[in-house]
């Protein structure tokens, strides 16, 4: 009995995967090519529209990025430039109404609907992340899909904005296999509360004056898919606050580990440990700025996978700025990327008069110096943002018919003064974890972004009225799935405040181009919340284990006959 549901919840999950229909490349190509809406850019129907990097008539033109792989050891960063961000602009739509979407109709989120469902009565759910081994594969762990999500509590009385001083991690879950169809409308994720015992978490500031403290974002790694044992990254945040509700020192951001076990029977799913929390990194001013230099530093969301090319080797990737006293103008020609005698060119000096250099985002890098994943050593960042944007955040290293793409969100709201563009994901495309990365689209970097105006008159903020733009913040911190699956929580739509799961979208990459994929689902909408694993971990031993342990209504003889077994497995 136990071995055919054991069995059968893996073949449920396996068939899942392989009843994709075989298509022919024609069909393929006409399922990808996205219906021209009135007022649509010239390039409107083209399939894969990115890969050319066409000059705009009144824009610069970017500078190709090489793409060359360096080793991930050397001091190469790549450069978002200001030329390419600007790309996101040049192929916006002019011809729209004021407040209207104007970015290219293939790299915007279709609308989600104002009547969506919570994920969860009680809880704000924000970043969301999943089971994943050293490759980003994404696991159902004996029969039932687990995700972790940011949460905060609606019954201490939090609003949705004061979810980031109150953020814990929770978890929910459901069963593998299911097709969305048949799931609730909000994805039938249950919800098995905070991950981290109360108080853990803040024995990594025991000792200093920070009285607040947070969990954000990270990520979970299924530490060996025959075992139930995770590893947990994430970062922990601490606060200070004076009478007044401002904060008085800078926030203390440490990329931190704890590790814990998953445990599930026929009924449930939760975890054990997370008792022991190991600080890995703080930034160190050198290649990554702290809070010595800059009180609005970022250091967060860190994310690990495997060297494919050196098994055995772990890196991670996580959001950063570049290191220096904030305001210090020294962004450089090469951060403009501007091709010579371009008439377009801003110089350097009339960039730095603006106050761009307040914006210096990068992408960390790190090396795990043990096999527990418990000792990291700063390498120099991957990509570097200055003078185009604050903050990339949740980056993911997304591996791909031999390309390396980087995936990371960032705001309109942290976009140095000059440049533009949605609150959305970004991805950038290379040959190796270090590489000349190319930004995809355009050379604009943008892959999926919020219905955005991004031709309104200086002085006008359309998207910031929900009577005007209802969706520029419809979405936010898009994470992308294996087949190009990408999950993310809604933030606003028509004025409602969210913090729920977004309706799952798919997107179709090839090479540095991409493009939604609105046969996906509903008009390129999918369930929910559908975050569905594409492999499967069965421990059968731990399975046995979690129904002793949990007495689940075994009877006496079934309790003593999985005893036996037990014993003779081990
Ligand atoms: O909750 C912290 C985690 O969330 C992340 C990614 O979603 O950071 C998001 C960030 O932005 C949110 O707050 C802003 C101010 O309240 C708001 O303008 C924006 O719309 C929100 O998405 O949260 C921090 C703190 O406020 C801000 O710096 C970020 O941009 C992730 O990086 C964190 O781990």
């Amino acid at each position: 009995m136990l071995t055919l549901l054991l069995a059968g919840s893996t073949v449920a999950t396996f068939a899942g995967q392989s009843a994709r229909a075989q298509i022919s490349p024609d069909a393929l190509r006409e399922s990808l090519r996205v219906a021209p809406r009135p007022g649509m850019m010239p390039h409107g129907g083209r399939l894969f529209p990115g890969s050319s990097l066409n000059g705009v008539p009144g824009f610069p033109l970017p500078t190709v990025h090489s793409q060359k792989a360096y080793d991930p050891q050397d001091s190469f960063t790549a450069k978002w430039t200001r030329a390419d961000a600007m790309q996101i602009k040049a192929h916006s739509d002019t011809s729209v109404a004021a407040g209207q979407n104007s970015l290219p109709q293939q790299l915007v989120m279709p609308d989600v609907p104002a009547d969506f469902p919570a994920t969860n009565p009680d809880v704000w759910v924000w970043d969301t992340w999943t089971l994943i081994d050293k490759k980003a594969n994404q696991f159902s762990y004996n029969g039932w899909e687990v995700i972790f999500c940011l949460t905060a509590d609606k019954n201490a009385g939090y609003g949705f904005d004061d979810r980031h001083t109150h953020a814990r991690i929770g978890y929910f879950y459901r069963r593998a296999g299911v097709p969305a169809s048949r799931r609730p409308a909000n994805g039938g994720w249950i919800y098995g509360g905070h991950l981290i015992p109360e108080g853990a978490q803040e024995q990594v500031f025991a000792g200093t004056d920070y009285t607040i403290t947070a969990e954000w974002s990270g990520s979970m790694r299924l530490l060996d898919p025959t075992s139930n044992k995770v590893s947990l990254f994430y970062t922990d945040m601490a606060f200070n606050r004076n009478a007044a509700g401002q904060d008085i020192t800078p926030s203390q951001a440490v990329i931190t580990q704890s590790l814990g076990q998953i445990h599930a029977d026929f009924n449930h799913v939760w975890f054990t440990g997370f008792t022991t929390h190991t600080p890995l990194l703080r930034p160190d001013g050198v290649l990554y700025q702290n809070g010595a230099q800059n009180p609005y530093y970022n250091f967060r969301d860190p994310f690990t996978f495997e060297d494919p090319q050196h098994p055995g080797v772990n890196y991670m990737v996580f959001e950063g700025n570049t290191a220096g006293q904030r305001g210090t103008a020294d962004c450089t020609a090469e951060d403009l990327g501007y091709r010579t005698n371009d008439p377009h060119a801003e110089t350097v000096q009339q960039v730095l008069s603006t106050g761009a250099y307040y914006q210096k985002a990068n992408i960390g890098l790190a090396v795990a110096e043990d096999s527990s994943l418990s000792k990291w050593k700063f390498l120099p960042p991957l990509i570097s943002a200055n003078c185009v944007n604050d903050q990339t955040e949740r980056p993911q290293m997304y591996i791909k018919d031999g390309k390396y793409y980087i995936f990371t969100i960032s705001h309109r709201t942290t976009y140095a003064a000059g440049v533009d563009g949605p609150d959305g994901v970004y991805g950038f495309v290379g040959n190796g974890i270090r590489s000349d990365f190319q930004p995809m689209n355009y050379g604009s970097g943008l892959m999926l972004g919020n219905p955005t105006d991004l031709n309104e008159a200086a002085g006008t903020d359309y998207d910031a009225n929900p009577n005007q733009n209802p969706r520029a913040f419809q979405s936010y911190s898009h994470y992308v799935m294996p087949d190009g699956l990408v999950e993310s929580f809604i933030d606003t739509v028509e004025g409602r405040r969210g913090g729920a799961l977004s309706p799952t979208v798919k997107v179709r990459l090839r090479g540095d181009a991409s493009v939604v994929d609105t046969r996906y689902g509903n008009n390129g909408l999918g369930g929910y919340g559908d975050i569905s694993a594409n492999r499967a971990a069965i421990n059968v031993v731990g399975f046995i284990q979690d129904l002793i342990s949990q007495k689940t209504q075994l009877s006496a003889d079934t309790n003593t006959r999985m005893r036996s077994f037990l014993n003779a497995s081990q």
